[in-house]
């Protein structure tokens, strides 16, 4: 069988959700950077007895609690999920174990057996949002197919989303009329005459 990515995307509301980061390294400025670039409202708390200027600066900016103190179990009280970057991999694997033990969603950053899930490439325009995953294969593809879809998906991507939520509120019918107005009015989206299998 050829390799698949059988990996779950969801989209979670990280606002109504508690997230620790344990370590305040380059890797944990990265992780940061790209968890708040997506999700500024992220609901964050660090642990680490150092942090980099660079990401003080960023944490202020976004509200973010600093505990300037070595990761102990306790600071997963309360927590939904969890990423560590410390350079103690000892300290990673026992976050890890930590996290499994209380069923808490965990992430050892850039250490693939010890994740629950990975982060991703994110592109974000307006309302829409995309996810980019190798399977954790290969990160660097992921950034670069962030880029491009930075770059090809149109700026005004947001004013159609927000148009069809009008123009769905005023379609007359049971769900299935308005599944088909709203097929039959897209249809040219995707740049296809003939869209053979209209609900997929
Ligand atoms: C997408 C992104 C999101 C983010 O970080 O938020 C992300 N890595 C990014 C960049 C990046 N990371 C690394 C490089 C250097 C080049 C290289 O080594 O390849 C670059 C590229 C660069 O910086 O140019 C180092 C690295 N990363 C991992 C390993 C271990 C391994 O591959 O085995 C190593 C080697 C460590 C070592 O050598 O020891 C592993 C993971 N990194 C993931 C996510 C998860 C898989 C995602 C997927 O399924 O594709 C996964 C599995 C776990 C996780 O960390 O969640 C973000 C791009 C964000 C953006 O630009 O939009
Ligand atoms: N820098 C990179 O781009 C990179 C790339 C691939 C892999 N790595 C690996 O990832 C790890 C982290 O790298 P880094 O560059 O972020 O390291 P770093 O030295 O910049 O940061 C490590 C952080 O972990 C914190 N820390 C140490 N012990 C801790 C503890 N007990 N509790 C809480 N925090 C603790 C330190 O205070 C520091 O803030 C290293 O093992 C490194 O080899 C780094």
């Amino acid at each position: 069988m050829e390799e698949r990515n059988n990996l779950y995307p969801v989209f979670l509301k990280v606002k109504n959700l508690e997230i620790l980061i344990v370590g305040g390294g380059n890797v944990a400025e990265e992780k940061l950077t790209f968890l708040l670039k997506s999700s500024p409202d992220a609901k964050v708390t660090m642990v680490s007895p150092m942090y980099r200027e660079d990401t003080i600066a960023l944490a202020k900016k976004f509200g973010i609690e600093m505990i300037k103190k070595k990761y102990r179990r306790r600071f997963l009280k309360g927590k939904h999920i969890v990423i560590a970057t410390t350079d103690v991999p000892d300290v990673n694997v026992q976050v890890y174990k930590d996290c499994r033990k209380r069923s808490k969603l965990v992430n050892v950053a850039d250490n693939p057996p010890y994740c629950d899930f990975y982060m991703g490439g994110i592109v974000t325009k307006g309302n829409v949002k995309v996810a980019i995953s190798t399977n954790g294969k290969s990160p660097t593809t992921a950034k670069r197919l962030r880029q491009f879809f930075e770059e090809v998906i149109p700026e005004n991507i947001d004013d159609l989303v927000k148009n069809l939520n009008e123009y769905r509120k005023t379609i007359k019918g049971d769900f299935e009329e308005k599944v088909e107005t709203l097929n039959e009015f897209t249809k040219g989206l995707i740049g296809k005459k003939e869209v053979e299998h209209d609900q997929d």
